[in-house]
């Protein structure tokens, strides 16, 4: 088995792009998280950058060297002796454990020399003994050294001096030989330029070199073209790389850095696929949702069709879809989302079918028969008709509960006529057209009237809170009521609005009454087999 190294740059890469900043605390969360993953590497900063940058490496350091089994933490350093006494000195904490490793880099392309050494860019000599020396120094303070040839992959005409850096590197002590594809350009069509093809060469020639080392081959990618994933995976399965550097929900400069959890699938899903071979990560997927929710929560947002984390990612709702997965839960995924903590999940859309219908329904523990699921669906697309978005179940169940009404109301009123008071309603009940007229008492409103009515028809059900109010401005304003009631031992909200605060209210009390009427009539054991079947989220 090949062991692929994960390391993990969210807290450095990933907070260099605009927005994904995080406090000083959060950073520290993080690195829990990245530990109970069991990344490699977490890269926690770059120290040299202020104050709060090396408290922030110093504290992970502090906090991994009580832990065991915790990564290894790396921090980043440009070429310049004092920020490299800086990172050494945050990295501290750790050297007794060996877990401890500078990250050092200069850049290699021609045009990102210039732009960023100045005159420097023209000693060549002095760069690779700046590299000699400061490796030796770090080392010398037991540190480990990555070595990053930055914009490795727009190396260009500097192959030659790109080779004597890395082997500056190694000979002064550096374990790992980190490729960058820093502009996120690299592209298999390339052919001989392409990076991977200059990886080989340069493992092949520094094997050659110093075959008694053992060297890590790393490679970093940025998704300018979104190929940072198939770079990556190249780098692995067809270069020399057994480490992978990225952030999790491909955060990081620009267009973001591979995604860390499809490159961790990416091994689990086809890792055995090459002869002789089995690439796999130590990382425990099963807790990839939960750092991808943290980064989303706390950095940037995560896209809903995220590959691997995102919300859209185990949920369906088209009926093909559904249909099958009620049959056969795992049929439409390429993987079971447990295996990265997510659940499938359904929502109910325009697109949707019967069986997910009655599935949703029986799932909330009521009846829904197989010569009426499609009548029910049909009625619950026709209620939402505008939510062309998908429903919750909740928005869902209120149709549902709406279909069953057993009280449909066409017409109610109360008035006073020849000094009696008089409730009327016309409506149908149970399928049953009714024409309900009655004389109350003298001292009756509206509601105690219909409460009587519905009681001495229905059964015990006590009024628990009644409020009406008007919520827009004006005297066309709507009244909308809302009374609760008790019966069974279990409270109903009826809710209703209308032009007329009184017939507002005596709706709300039939939407009580039924929503109480719905429970008792088709509530049924919860199907729980075929809930389980789906795993449905509760
Ligand atoms: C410092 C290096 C590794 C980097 O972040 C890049 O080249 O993108």
């Amino acid at each position: 088995m090949k062991q692929i190294k994960i390391f993990d740059t969210t807290l450095r890469d990933g907070q260099q792009c605009p927005g994904a900043g995080m406090s000083h605390s959060k950073n520290i969360e993080y690195a829990q998280l990245a530990s109970l993953i069991k990344v490699d590497v977490l890269e926690a900063g770059f120290p040299s950058a202020s104050e709060q940058d090396h408290a922030i490496v110093s504290q992970i350091a502090r906090m991994y060297a009580h832990q065991n089994r915790s990564p290894k933490v790396a921090a980043l350093s440009q070429l310049r002796e004092a920020q490299v006494e800086q990172t050494i000195e945050a990295l501290s904490p750790l050297v007794k454990s060996q877990r401890a490793i500078v990250h050092l880099y200069v850049p290699v392309a021609p045009e990102l020399m210039a732009a960023s050494l100045g005159a420097y860019a023209d000693d060549k000599n002095q760069i690779l003994r700046d590299v000699q020396g400061m490796i030796e120094l770090a080392v010398g303070a037991g540190m480990e050294v990555e070595f990053s040839p930055e914009a490795y992959s727009q190396m260009g005409d500097h192959f030659a001096f790109t080779t004597d850096l890395i082997s500056a590197a190694i000979d002064a002590g550096a374990s790992t030989i980190n490729c960058p594809d820093t502009i996120g350009r690299a592209c298999y069509l390339q052919g001989d330029d392409y990076f991977v093809n200059h990886m080989n060469q340069h493992a092949h020639i520094m094997r050659e070199q110093f075959p008694d080392r053992d060297i890590t081959w790393s490679v970093h990618c940025h998704n300018d073209f979104g190929l940072a994933l198939d770079n990556s995976m190249r780098a692995v399965f067809e270069g020399p790389a057994t480490q992978i550097e990225g952030c999790f929900n491909g955060i990081g400069e620009r267009a973001g850095n591979v995604a860390l959890e499809q490159c961790i699938m990416y091994l689990n899903a086809f890792g055995h696929s090459q002869p002789g071979e089995v690439y796999r990560s130590q990382c425990r997927s099963k807790h990839i949702r939960r750092i991808s929710d943290f980064v989303h929560q706390n950095m940037l947002p995560r896209q809903p069709h995220w590959p691997i984390g995102g919300d859209n990612a185990a949920k369906h709702s088209s009926g093909g879809h559904t249909n099958a997965i009620l049959r056969n839960a795992h049929i439409y995924q390429p993987f079971n989302p447990s295996e990265v903590g997510q659940q499938i999940s359904f929502v109910f859309g325009p697109l949707s079918g019967s069986n997910h219908a009655q599935a949703i329904i029986q799932k909330h523990g009521y009846v829904c028969t197989d010569d009426e699921r499609q009548t029910i669906m049909q009625y619950i697309k026709d209620h939402h008709k505008e939510r062309r978005k998908g429903l919750t179940d909740d928005e869902f169940m209120a149709a549902y509960f709406a279909f069953r009404a057993p009280i449909k109301v066409a017409k109610i009123g109360f008035e006073r006529i020849k000094n009696k008071q008089h409730f009327a309603m016309q409506a149908k009940v149970f399928d049953q057209a009714e024409d309900i007229h009655f004389i109350a008492q003298d001292d009756d409103t509206a509601i105690t009237a219909l409460h009587q009515f519905l009681q001495q028809r229905f059964g015990e059900c006590q009024i628990q809170s009644y409020r009406s109010e008007s919520r827009e401005p004006g005297r066309h304003a709507k009244a909308h009521a809302t009374i609760t009631v008790v019966a069974d031992d279990e409270y109903f909200q009826g809710k209703a609005q209308d032009q007329d605060i009184e017939t507002a209210a005596l709706k709300a009390l039939i939407d009580a009454y039924n929503q109480f009427l719905v429970q008792r009539h088709y509530r049924q054991p919860i199907q729980t087999e075929r809930h389980a079947a789906v795993g449905l989220r509760d």
